[in-house]
């Protein structure tokens, strides 16, 4: 691949990194993201970086790094009723000595010219300070739910929850890895269990990199809790539902004070959901089960008689980048037919500026035509508004209503509203 030529501030100079630059990933890293772990422990864990998309910066005659980014490849990235190639941009980090001269402008420059020469239409992250990325173009397109269930939670009853039967065992990627990874898929899949309505943003963890570090088990990730478990409900034998989880334990004058922190809650069907729910909120000795990321419609939120008690919050999820609008737009399927054109701006990617006519039966596949730049069209936004929509998340009427859409013919909105949004929530089971 060519290396595009891309500016960095004077003084400064790329540098693609390889497994042999660990430790000074490590080192730029724990000044990026404070640690309380040395270097030397966070060294020895398995690394889930895609190296041949890992890029370092270095300044002339400093050692070490001043700055490094990379990405994942996920090849499947869930979109509304499709999948798209997706850069995941991750492990963004400027060492604080350099902070603020340009190097994260010129990294996010370098990884979009990079998506373009890749053919990767999207790129996705979670970011860690939310004011950070929009500049970019990327918009704010999900979010996810997380509570604390008082333990006993009473569930609404679900016919058929009473014939699974439940395993609790160690995590381990022998016995469970390639469980986990089709209940997983199959979750994202067909969530209300009808094939084509599928979970956008729901992305799994393609590489074996990830895969590795997703079943490290190290005891710097405990933080005082006990080692991985996970519990799978069963329905005849078959695997139907799963949740890794760790629970941790004080004994206060009032008693045993447990909770459980629970990783990704999936089951197949709402029976599956219910039967892994009832298991996890009666374990002994805990108090609250705390769930770490779920999607913001999750069963749950229906299951629960008292979803107040939970104290739910929905902070932001997936962040999306629309880095080629066509392929982005012919890509994903609409929730109602539509024939709409799009005006979008797009500062830092001139060529994916334009006008688009966008055509669509409700779940078919979408026609896009680029017309002339002076079209008039019926909604204006930026690249960035088109990202928060894009996997049906944020309405189009949201947009308008907050005046970062305009519309210009005002009959278009209502069904490009419709045919934008989906049925399904979007959002990832796992922070990368
Ligand atoms: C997908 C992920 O990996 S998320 C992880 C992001 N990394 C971190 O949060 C680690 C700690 N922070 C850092 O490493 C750095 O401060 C970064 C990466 C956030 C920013 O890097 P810098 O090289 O300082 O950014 P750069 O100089 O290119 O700034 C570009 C613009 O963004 C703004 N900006 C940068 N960081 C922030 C922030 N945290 N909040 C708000 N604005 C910010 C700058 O003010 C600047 O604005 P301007 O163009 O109006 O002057």
């Amino acid at each position: 691949m060519t290396h595009p030529r891309i500016p960095l501030p004077a003084g400064y100079a790329w540098r693609e990194l390889t497994p042999a630059d660990r430790r000074q990933v490590v080192e730029l890293d724990t000044w990026a993201f404070p640690s309380s772990h040395s270097a030397d422990d966070l060294e020895a864990l398995p690394s889930p970086l895609s190296w041949d998309r890992t890029v370092g910066v270095v300044a002339g005659g400093a050692d070490g790094l001043a700055a490094l980014h990379a990405s994942y490849p996920f090849r499947r990235f869930p979109v509304p009723g499709g999948e798209l190639p997706t850069a995941g941009l991750t492990w963004v980090g400027v060492h604080p000595q350099h902070r603020r001269r340009g190097l994260l402008t010129a990294m996010i420059d370098l990884h979009l010219a990079r998506c373009v020469e890749r053919g990767e239409p999207l790129s996705a992250l979670f970011a860690a300070e939310a004011a950070i990325y929009g500049r970019f173009g990327y918009g704010h397109a999900a979010n996810d739910l997380r509570l604390d269930i008082p333990r006993g939670a009473a569930l609404r009853d679900v016919p058929g929850a009473e014939r699974h039967t439940v395993r609790v065992e160690v995590a381990s990627r022998e016995r469970h890895g390639a469980i986990v990874d089709r209940l997983h898929r199959a979750a994202g899949a067909a969530p209300a269990g009808v094939p084509g309505l599928n979970r956008p943003g729901w992305v799994t963890r393609e590489t074996e990199e990830l895969q590795t570090v997703l079943w490290d088990d190290a005891p710097l990730h405990r933080g005082g809790r006990e080692s991985r478990r996970i519990l799978l409900v069963e329905l005849d034998g078959e695997p139907r539902g799963y949740v890794m989880f760790r629970r941790s334990l004080s004994w206060e004058p009032t008693g045993p004070r447990g909770t459980v922190s629970a990783g990704e809650v999936v089951a197949l069907d709402a029976a599956a959901a219910r039967a892994l729910w009832g298991a996890l909120l009666d374990l002994d000795l805990t108090t609250e089960v705390s769930p770490f990321i779920l999607p913001v419609d999750d069963v749950i939120t229906r299951l629960l008689v008292n979803l107040r008690a939970a104290a739910p919050r929905t902070p932001d999820n997936l962040w999306v980048r629309v880095v080629d609008v066509p392929a982005a737009l012919a890509g994903r399927r609409y929730a109602g037919d539509v024939d709409v054109t799009l005006a979008v701006a797009d500062t830092r990617l001139p060529a994916n500026a334009g006008v688009y006519r966008l055509r669509a039966e409700a779940f078919a596949p979408a026609t896009v035509e680029r017309l002339a730049p002076d079209t008039s069209a019926d909604l204006s936004l930026d690249v960035r508004e088109l990202g928060a929509a894009y996997l049906g998340g944020t309405s189009l009427a949201t947009l308008a209503a907050a005046g970062q859409l305009t519309v210009h013919r005002p009959e278009s909105l209502a069904p490009a509203s419709a045919a934008f949004g989906w049925p399904v929530a979007p959002g990832s089971s796992w922070v990368f």
